[in-house]
């Protein structure tokens, strides 16, 4: 990666920070000595093999596995003393639900609000709006008192982006977001991932095995290989002056692309 690009501009933010790591599940490698930085905006398609290492490296990153070598850093604080969970919006893979799971789509966005932490407290109004909010960004307002079983894979994917747009973080993770989707239903997706991309203040971290719409995107060459992994990246921060780069993205900008979109 150019990281000359970001010395120069000086002003934009390292957000993920992966500096020498290796990671063993007991005695296999999965990932050995990578080094990567993702910067504010960034989008990074991450493609690999099965067993590459895609979810571990996501795993590290939002702190659910810790490495076995090196530092992740996040938002320039090392991951093992980062507490601003809510920054990071993440939707794991493979969200498939038992149709009898009782969770109403409601239910399931606003678990979001709090990451790691318990539902300690009270709903407020405000949360309540939020989940409006992030329900109509997905167009999926008519949907909140479904049971999320009983959505279509489609629907679903819709429920968990909501659920990580809740927090309005300011990196979004996701991990093979249309596996088991139609493809006319993926490309709207994938459609909507590189709108917000382009107009709010988001960085993206996407795992994929379409690498023709993450080449489409992002363009043809890796910006780095390591293992079995290979990371496209695309920068949009360098069409920004800096001294705008504290735009803050917002749901009433969301509600805007959703609009848009129809
Ligand atoms: N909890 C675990 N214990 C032991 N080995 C594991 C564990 N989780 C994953 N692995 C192994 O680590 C390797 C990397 O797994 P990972 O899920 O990160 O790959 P991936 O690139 O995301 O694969 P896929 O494309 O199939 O989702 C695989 O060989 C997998 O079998």
């Amino acid at each position: 990666m150019d990281s000359n690009v970001n010395a120069i501009n000086g002003c934009h933010q390292s957000i993920v920070t992966i500096d020498d790591v290796s990671f063993f599940y007991e005695n296999k490698k999965v990932i050995e000595r990578l080094n990567f930085d993702i910067y504010e905006r960034d989008f990074v398609g991450l493609i690999g093999s099965n067993g590459a290492g895609k979810t571990t490296l996501l795993k590290m990153i939002v702190g659910l596995l810790k490495p076995s070598a090196g530092e992740v850093r996040l938002f320039e604080q090392p991951a093992g003393s980062f507490r601003d969970w809510e920054r990071i919006g993440y939707v794991p893979q493979k969200n498939a639900f038992n149709p009898l799971f009782p969770a109403t789509v409601r239910e399931v966005v606003l678990s979001g609000l709090y990451g790691k932490k318990k539902m300690l407290r009270r709903l407020t109004k405000a949360d309540h709006q939020k989940c409006d909010d992030a329900l109509y960004a997905m167009r999926i307002e008519d949907l909140a008192d479904r049971r999320i079983g009983q959505l279509s894979g489609g629907q679903q994917q819709r429920v968990f982006l909501a659920r990580a747009l809740i927090n309005n973080p300011e990196l979004l993770i996701l991990d093979e977001p249309t596996v088991g989707i139609d493809a006319e239903t993926q490309a709207g997706f994938f459609n909507m991932i590189k709108h917000m991309h382009q107009h709010h203040h988001i960085t993206f971290i996407m795992v994929s095995h379409d690498i023709d719409m993450v080449q489409s995107y992002i363009g043809p060459e890796p910006a780095q290989k390591s293992g079995g992994l290979s990371f496209y990246v695309k920068h949009t921060h360098e069409l920004q002056d800096c001294k705008e780069t504290n735009l803050t993205h917002s749901m009433q900008q969301l509600r805007e692309t959703a609009e848009m979109l129809g």
